[in-house]
């Protein structure tokens, strides 16, 4: 399922504050063949977060209908709160040809495993606790206790990072993109070259050059 069409299904999971959504999204401005997905959510929105671009904000009793219907391509409960992926959503982005980043727990890495065996997995850790609880203080959008409970699960989280196909630390951001980075144009190198196309790849690479 993870090559409906020509497009790679990619899973990147991390302890909250680690760095992910940042990463994915410095990627996303980079690397034009690549998507990511918009979970649903049952927490509440965070001051500067919209419905629809950060997370769609969900009611409980509308993502259990979801559940119902079979929409959901993964879900599982975090900190608290449901968190769920479009399964059509997902189905058509693959479809389309793009390359689609899945920010999920490790309880939803394993269900998209079970369900799509050739998805690549990457996991991001914080250089130490010390930084991780830094920027989860300096982000300023949870409060005191939100944070605590993050932190408390973090080493939960992370404890699953042997089941990722990659590794990265992110210590310096910039070090870790480029990391992240060369996973995915490797990925698009390789598909790329399956289908003949390593020309108009290379020529994407080099635009900026
Ligand atoms: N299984 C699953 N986990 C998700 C999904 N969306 C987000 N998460 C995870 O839920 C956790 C909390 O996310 P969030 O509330 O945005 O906090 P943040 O990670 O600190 O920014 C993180 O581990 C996310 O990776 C989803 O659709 N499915
Ligand atoms: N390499 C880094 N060094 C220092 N701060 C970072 C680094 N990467 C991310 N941050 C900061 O850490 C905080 C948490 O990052 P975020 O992307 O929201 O994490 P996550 O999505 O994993 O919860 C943000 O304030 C972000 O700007």
């Amino acid at each position: 399922m993870s090559r409906q069409g020509t497009g790679t299904l990619y899973i990147i999971s991390a302890p909250s504050g680690a760095g992910k959504t940042s990463l994915v999204k410095a990627l996303l401005d980079d690397l034009p063949f690549v998507r990511v997905s918009v979970s649903h959510t049952t927490r509440a929105a965070r001051p500067g977060e919209s419905d629809g671009v950060n997370y769609h904000f969900t009611s409980v009793d509308d993502f259990q209908a979801m559940i119902g219907r079979g929409e959901f391509l993964e879900h599982a409960e975090v900190f608290g709160n449901y968190y769920g992926t479009s399964h059509p959503w997902v189905r058509q982005t693959l479809a389309q040809g793009h390359d689609l980043i899945l920010e999920i727990d490790w309880q939803g890495a394993q269900q998209v495993r079970r369900l799509a065996p050739d998805a690549c997995s990457v996991f991001i850790l914080p250089p130490s606790t010390a930084a991780l609880r830094q920027r989860l203080n300096n982000r300023g959008q949870d409060n005191g206790d939100i944070i605590e409970s993050r932190m408390q699960q973090a080493a939960a989280e992370m404890s699953h990072y042997v089941e990722y196909d990659y590794l990265i630390i992110n210590d310096d951001f910039n070090l870790a993109l480029n990391e992240l980075k060369s996973i995915f144009i490797s990925g698009r190198l390789k598909q790329s070259a399956q289908q003949q196309r390593h020309g108009e790849l290379l020529s994407m690479l080099l635009q900026g050059s």
